[in-house]
């Protein structure tokens, strides 16, 4: 999700709502982070962007994780509990390798 900072509110960051698979590339040779999201159903990126150093990850509750950029504020709305804890060690280790 994206916050709508005209409206005051979240909304989808692709085309619909829907489902997402959320991944964290590294790439090695730049040492490099970026979160990835594709819809599940059409495989439409919603989410691509550099995780920079010093990045401020916000865990606003269990299932609802946070981070902006210069340009836009993002949103993860997980599933389950289990999947919100899988992708904030994912990007806590990130965030401590860069
Ligand atoms: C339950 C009902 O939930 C809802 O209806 C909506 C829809 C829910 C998903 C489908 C989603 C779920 C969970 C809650 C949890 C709270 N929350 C909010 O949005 C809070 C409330 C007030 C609002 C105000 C601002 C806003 C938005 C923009 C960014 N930001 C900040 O505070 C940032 C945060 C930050 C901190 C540190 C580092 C990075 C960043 Cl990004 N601070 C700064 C300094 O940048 C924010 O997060 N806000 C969510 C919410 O309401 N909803």
């Amino acid at each position: 999700m994206v916050y709508d900072d005209t409206n005051k509110k979240w909304i989808p960051s692709g085309s619909s709502s829907g489902l997402s698979k959320v991944h964290i590339f590294q790439n090695i040779t730049t040492n490099s982070f970026r979160v990835v999201a594709r819809k599940l159903n059409d495989h439409e990126v919603v989410i691509n962007c550099i995780i920079v150093k010093g990045l401020k990850y916000n865990q606003a509750t269990n299932t609802f994780h946070q981070w902006r950029d210069q340009k836009q504020v993002y949103g993860l709305n997980f599933s389950s509990r289990e999947d919100a804890d899988g992708f904030a060690r994912a990007m806590t280790h990130a965030l401590d390798v860069l």
